[in-house]
């Protein structure tokens, strides 16, 4: 079902002041370090004593619909923590009081849980509420980790409850949805899905996701922090490349399956579109990490090349933000995850098709991360990586591509893609990981110094 905010009352007022000191603290909210403006624009009463307050918070160029779920006056879970799946936490933080009253973190609370797969849509899952977790490492959601009993060995499902709502499609709830009715099994399922609708900044109601439920992967270890291993012990990671490369082509072929290739684009149209957009990239890049202006000629050369293109292939829908750390090991088996797009790029870019080439050169760089992060430098780093990608690249093997683009085309597509990503990193470094800088800056020197 659609659930509808209702407007705030006064229990909402009371309890989003018992929150005001904690909001800001949490690994999710936006605006750290700033004196955001928290307004109420409605609640959701999920059950008897328990209300999803959407809060908005502004500051400067900060502007998000936040939702936050709450408990009134019921004890902390508690549990066993710790699995060999994956690290959780029982802890329910205490946000505060209102009436004497504990207020509780609702996100991984039971009664929020049970609630909310309540109200849900979809094929469901059996699953014990009580058995709730709160995944750790989260930044952007907060992930709930699910078991069908209190003594089942393994957790089922994992319950990503929005921090941020945005109206409209979510591509991360969406796209797994169409991939599974077209019959991708390279993706966790979806099992349960919550909508919502509530008042936009002027008042208009606007219907969006609060969240998702999706087949928990079993003993899955983040793509990343696998490959960095392996690079650390000074290993080859090209088998897992090849592997990994292959299940890529098979999503992208799910995809257009599900979604289609975009007709309204003209194949022609397509090399001077992509040199457009990296150029685009590199003035978006100059103008909030000024020491990249060093790289306009290289970049000029790059663009230049592109646009010299006969044809660029057909576009589609794509991940467009896959990295290593978008997928997940499990057994033999890799699964792709997280379709939520690039996080810094406005939803309507998020979800045009795109070029599929483009998902590959965002994994040959998280190549150059592992490899990075991993300690290999100098011509330890350069073999590691040169035979990864060949590995990868190899299993990508794409058909679609090949039909309309020769192999020196795609090298120079690759290459730009590949450019336009660093571009899009060293922002992202600069903003978010400044010690991580030099990464993309030195695959700036390889592409474009
Ligand atoms: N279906 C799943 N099964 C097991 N673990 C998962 C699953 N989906 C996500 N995870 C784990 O949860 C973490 C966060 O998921 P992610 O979708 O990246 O959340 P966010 O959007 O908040 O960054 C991932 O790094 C992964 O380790
Ligand atoms: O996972 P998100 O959707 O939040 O993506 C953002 O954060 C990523 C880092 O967590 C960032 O990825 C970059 O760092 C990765 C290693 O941590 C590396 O594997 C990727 O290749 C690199 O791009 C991603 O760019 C950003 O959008």
């Amino acid at each position: 079902m659609t659930l509808a905010a209702t407007p705030p009352d006064a229990l909402d007022a009371a309890l989003l002041d018992a929150a005001r000191d904690w909001l800001p603290g949490r690994r999710w909210f936006p605006a750290k370090g700033t004196q955001a403006e928290l307004t109420l624009v409605g609640s959701l009463a999920l059950a008897q004593d328990v209300r999803v307050l959407l809060v908005r918070a502004r500051s400067g160029s900060i502007d998000a619909l936040l939702q936050v779920p709450l408990v009134l006056g019921v004890e902390p879970a508690t549990g066993t923590a710790g699995s060999a799946d994956t690290v959780e936490s029982t802890a329910t933080d205490v946000v505060g009081t209102v009436d004497g009253r504990a207020v509780l973190d609702g996100a991984a609370h039971p009664s929020f849980v049970a609630a909310w797969l309540a109200a849900a849509d979809g094929p469901g899952a059996v699953v014990d509420p009580a058995t709730s977790r709160a995944a750790s490492g989260e930044q952007s959601n907060t992930s709930v980790v699910l078991r069908a009993a209190p003594q089942a060995p393994a957790p089922v499902a994992i319950l990503k409850v929005l921090r941020a709502l945005a109206p409209g499609e979510n591509p991360d709830v969406d796209v797994p949805r169409h991939l599974v009715d077209v019959g991708s099994s390279d993706v966790p399922a979806p099992l349960a899905w919550l909508e919502a609708t509530w008042p936009d900044a002027s008042g208009s109601p606007v219907q969006g996701y609060l969240g998702a439920m999706s087949a928990f992967v079993p003993q899955a270890q983040d793509g990343f922090e696998l490959a960095c291993d392996v690079a650390r012990r000074g290993e080859p990671f090209d088998d897992l490349a090849r592997e990994l490369g292959a299940v890529v082509a098979g999503v992208h072929a799910d995809l257009v399956r599900a979604f289609g290739t975009d007709t309204a684009t003209a194949p022609q149209d397509g090399p001077a579109e992509v040199a457009a957009a990296v150029a685009g990239r590199f003035a978006w890049a100059v103008s909030a990490v000024p020491q990249l202006a060093r790289f306009g000629p290289g970049v000029d050369a790059v663009v230049a090349q592109v646009r010299a293109l006969p044809v660029a292939p057909p576009r589609q829908r794509v991940h467009g933000d896959l990295h290593l750390g978008q997928v997940l090991r499990s057994g033999s088996r890799w699964f792709v995850t997280d379709f939520e797009g690039e996080p810094l790029a406005p939803l309507a870019a998020r979800t045009r098709p795109d070029l599929a080439l483009r998902d590959v050169a965002g994994m040959l760089r998280s190549l150059d991360y592992a490899a990075a992060v991993g300690g290999l430098t100098g011509p330890a780093a350069q073999a590691w990586t040169d035979a990864a990608r060949a590995a990868l690249l190899d299993g990508y093997a794409s058909a679609a591509v090949a039909r309309v683009v020769d192999a020196e085309g795609r090298a120079v597509l690759l290459r730009a893609l590949e450019l336009d990503k660093t571009l899009y990193e060293a922002v992202y470094e600069s903003r978010n990981r400044p010690t991580w800088l030099p990464i993309p800056l030195a695959g700036l020197e390889r592409l474009a110094g």
